[in-house]
């Protein structure tokens, strides 16, 4: 259940504060997660359907799932609300956990407190495929294939249980490191079969050997440890592990040639990637000691086995313990496996009850806390928000949407968006300001409206670089309270016309500006006018002659067509010229309504906006 790749950041939740208006991703769309080749076991909150807006109580508090939550249109299930969250009260319907593996009852058991479980193994890919779009989360070991980036794509969080299992990992290296030396398994089949071979089987020992860790994360550490114990000279190859570390266990940090050159043993632990795929092939086994051995209890796919059949054949390589293949199960015929010098258990790393208890608890515990919309320890798909950062942030949250959803639809078209410039005032230091979560939230309000793209801060990344859209940031330190950690934040898009050309300010982009009062986002500059207009309900922005009575005006027009105005300000830039007045409305103004606005003569140009 563990990840496979080191040191994972500690993550947190996208949010999704607004339901969005569009339509459902389909299902099949998803269908590609199961015939993914990587082995990464995760959980995975699955979607067919973004939050609906009927169907979503409006949240005032932060604390919307940063998970993709199914709310279908079936009458089971219409009612079902976009997230779990306890600010929300108890969900209208229990969130659906596929369980595709066999988990510990302990985790079943939180599970099946929170959400409605579903154990269903031994599902092909493709009945797994049409079960997910029924889902909410999927919790899979690995045996199931899911590849992270079809996950992150769709805006799934991907969470894991990193360290329930390092320990049993460890043992079950240390375990066929000894199995391998003294020949146990070959010997054990000898006697089984009616022999008593004593002199076949003599080994090799262990106490002063060299051993290479390759890998020295987690599970390469503990191996580390252990093989101390037994007496054995351990060094360590790893590019991103820290030297004081190793140091510490009394292992020095070499180069990977270095390591495999000089071992006697070597223990591989390293996360399966671009960079480790088939690491041990025909040239590195080439450099190895002659008579080294080998323990696999990483992944299969950082060895090229036919290379290791030839190595174990030549004799460079003596022996080989391995756990985990290329493909699992291996083929019955698979020469490696067949090999007598060749011990092999059934990816069985984790698999102690200690471990599977401890796991089953941890990733059960990480799902509920995921589809509650809570933080994610163990997110390895989605920036990390501390909570402390994500409380303090969260007015500015609803603002960052507001003003992305308000800047794109100042665009004449809409579309043909590739740059956009945000500017956040702070009286803090650039470095202690993490923008992340807003940046994510304004790529969502500026992307949402325009596309059917549903977005949240696992996805948002993704999606604006799919979109083309480039989004700058840039932080300008002002002498404000240090208490709020942002003053305003702009919004400006460049390189487009707008459909209202008051929105555009001296520098030719589209450019609006907001800052959080009272708690509330406010807009306070359209191009380069200043307003200040609560953003609730939606927004008429006009441009007109400056002159009395034009609010009078607009808001008997509104009244008379039963909108009601929640906010109204003026702004203008030279007296008696030219000035924008910013409506909140309730309502959106009927056709009728818009007409008579756009037929008052000092009106030079209005737009209506919906936040
Ligand atoms: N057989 C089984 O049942 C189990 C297998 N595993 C596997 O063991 C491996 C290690 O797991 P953990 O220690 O938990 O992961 P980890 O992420 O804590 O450690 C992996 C280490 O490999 C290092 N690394 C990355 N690229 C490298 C490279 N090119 N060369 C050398 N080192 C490199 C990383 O810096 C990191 O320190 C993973 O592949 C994991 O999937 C883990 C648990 C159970
Ligand atoms: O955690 C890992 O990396 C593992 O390989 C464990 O896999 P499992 O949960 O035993 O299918």
């Amino acid at each position: 259940m563990a990840s496979s790749s080191s040191l994972k950041p500690i993550f947190s939740s996208p949010l999704t504060s607004s339901p969005s208006p569009h339509s459902p991703q389909k299902p099949s769309s998803l269908l590609s997660f199961l015939h993914s080749t990587t082995s990464t076991p995760i959980s995975l909150k699955l979607s067919s359907n973004p939050p609906h807006s009927n169907s979503h109580p409006r949240s005032k508090s932060f604390a919307v799932t940063n998970v993709v939550l199914k709310t279908d249109t079936s009458p089971e299930t219409t009612s079902a609300p976009s997230n779990y969250s306890q600010d929300l009260g108890p969900p209208l319907t229990k969130p659906t956990i596929l369980v595709s593996e066999k988990l510990g009852e302990k985790g079943l058991e939180v599970l099946r407190e929170f959400g409605h479980v579903e154990c269903l193994y031994d599902l092909s890919p493709d009945q797994l495929c049409s079960k997910i779009s029924l889902c909410d989360a999927l919790i899979v070991r690995s045996g199931t294939k899911v590849t992270r980036q079809a996950a992150t794509e769709f805006g799934c969080l991907v969470v894991n249980a990193p360290t329930a299992n390092t320990v049993a990992a460890a043992e079950h290296g240390i375990a066929l490191l000894a199995a391998m030396a003294r020949n146990v398994a070959q010997a054990d089949a000898s006697i089984k079969a009616g022999k008593w071979q004593r002199n076949k089987y003599v080994g090799v020992s262990l106490v002063g050997k060299t051993l290479a860790v390759m890998g020295f994360g987690k599970v390469g550490s503990e191996v580390a440890r252990r093989a101390k114990g037994l007496g054995m000279n351990v060094i360590a190859h790893d590019p991103y592990a820290p030297a004081d570390r190793a140091r510490a266990l009394g292992v020095d940090l070499v180069s990977f040639d270095q390591a495999i050159g000089t071992a006697d043993f070597i223990s591989l632990h390293m996360p399966l990637t671009p960079a480790t795929s088939k690491v041990f092939n025909d040239e590195t086994f080439a450099k190895m000691k002659k008579g080294v051995r080998i323990v696999n209890v990483a992944r299969g796919g950082v060895i090229d086995e036919d290379a290791l059949v030839k190595a174990l054949d030549s004799g460079i390589v003596a022996q080989a313990a391995l756990d985990v293949f290329t493909k699992e199960p291996p083929p019955k015929d698979s020469r490696l496996v067949q090999h007598e010098n060749v011990t092999v258990t059934p990816h069985l790393g984790a698999s102690t009850k200690e471990a599977q208890a401890c796991v089953a608890i941890e990733i059960a515990e990480a799902v509920v806390g995921a589809l509650k919309g809570e933080l994610s320890a163990t997110a390895v798909n989605a920036p990390m928000v501390p909570p402390e950062v994500l409380s303090e942030l969260s007015p500015y949250v609803e603002l960052a949407e507001k003003l992305g959803r308000l800047a794109v639809q100042l665009v004449a078209g809409g579309s043909g968006i590739k740059s956009v410039k945000v500017v956040y005032k702070s009286a803090r230091d650039p470095d202690d300001l993490d923008t992340r979560l807003l940046r994510a939230m304004i790529t969502k309000g500026i992307i949402e409206p325009i596309s059917s793209s549903f977005v949240n801060l696992v996805n948002a990344d993704f999606t604006a670089k799919e979109k083309g859209l480039r989004i700058s940031e840039e932080r300008i330190v002002v002498d404000s309270s240090p208490e709020l950690p942002i003053d305003s934040i702009q919004v400006q898009i460049s390189n487009v016309e707008s459909k209202f050309a008051s929105g555009i300010s001296d520098n030719g982009d589209i450019s609006i500006e907001g800052k959080v009062k009272y708690g509330t986002p406010h807009l306070t500059s359209v191009g380069s006018f200043d307003v200040d207009v609560s953003l609730e309900g939606n927004l008429i922005l006009c441009r007109q002659v400056d002159q009395p009575g034009m609010i009078g005006q607009v808001g008997n027009i509104l009244g008379e067509h039963n909108v009601n105005v929640s906010f109204m300000s003026v702004g203008r830039t030279v007296l008696r010229k030219k000035a924008i007045m910013a409506i909140g409305v309730d309502e959106k103004p009927d056709k009728e309504a818009l007409k008579k606005i756009g037929e008052i003569s000092a009106i030079e140009e209005f737009v209506f906006l919906k936040l």
